[in-house]
């Protein structure tokens, strides 16, 4: 999965089968503003003089770096999530026994493909902080690619965030479900807020 081509990932998002479904594709969303993230701190270093602070720029190439890589990680795993659901669907029903044992692993098969988008969206805010220091310090010519990773982080949280939303209703441990939700609200509430306030830092030194 996350070693093929891009071309053979957007094969397979666009083919009937449900793996990689919206879960992968929030998930790469964020692995670009990461990527982008690195890229603005490598460009920067790379230019010489003015006040640059060399060790903020290799700080935030090593936070983006292990982000991109949990990005990464969570393209599968949300594919093994959510192919975990389906399969739990699929399960036998012939006796009260096999019902039980189905419906504990469809019950699993959610909140396991409602952990990885919550692990997408903490990745997420992390991401968003990271795309702030970088919009600050990051070289000029290159200040438009701190905001491509604003709107890519943001865009996969708020992808990530439908995907709990889509999977809560059908999760029947309430606290898991009241706790998901309070962290859903928590998350859009600080993301929106940040990412407002980077794009203004990068419209500011833009203009
Ligand atoms: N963590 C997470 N990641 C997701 O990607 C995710 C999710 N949660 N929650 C729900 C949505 C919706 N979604 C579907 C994609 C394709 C089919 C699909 O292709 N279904 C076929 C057949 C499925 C089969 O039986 O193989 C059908 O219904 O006819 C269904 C559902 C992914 N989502």
């Amino acid at each position: 999965m996350t070693t093929q081509s891009i071309a053979d990932f957007l094969e397979e998002l666009a083919s009937a089968t449900p793996t990689p479904g919206g879960g992968g594709a929030a998930a790469l969303m964020g692995a670009m503003g990461a990527g982008l993230i690195a890229m603005v701190a490598h460009v920067t270093v790379g230019k010489k003089g003015q006040d640059m602070q060399l060790q903020e720029m290799e700080q935030q190439i090593k936070e983006a770096g292990v982000l991109r890589q949990e990005f990464t990680a969570m393209i599968s795993a949300d594919a093994v999530a959510f192919d975990g659901l389906m399969s739990a669907f699929k399960l036998p029903k012939h006796s009260l026994d096999a019902i039980d044992r189905r419906a504990l692993a469809i019950q699993q098969g959610y909140q396991d493909a409602t952990e990885v988008p919550l692990s997408c969206i903490r990745a997420c805010l992390h991401g968003l902080a990271l795309a702030h220091r970088s919009a600050e310090q990051g070289h000029r010519n290159v200040l438009s690619d701190s905001g491509v990773a604003v709107h890519a982080l943001l865009a996969a949280l708020r992808s990530a965030i439908l995907n709990v939303q889509i999977n809560v209703p059908a999760i029947k441990d309430q606290s898991f479900v009241d706790a998901a939700l309070n962290e859903v609200r928590a998350a859009e509430e600080e993301a929106s807020a940040s990412a407002a306030m980077t794009l203004d830092v990068v419209n500011a030194r833009l203009s």
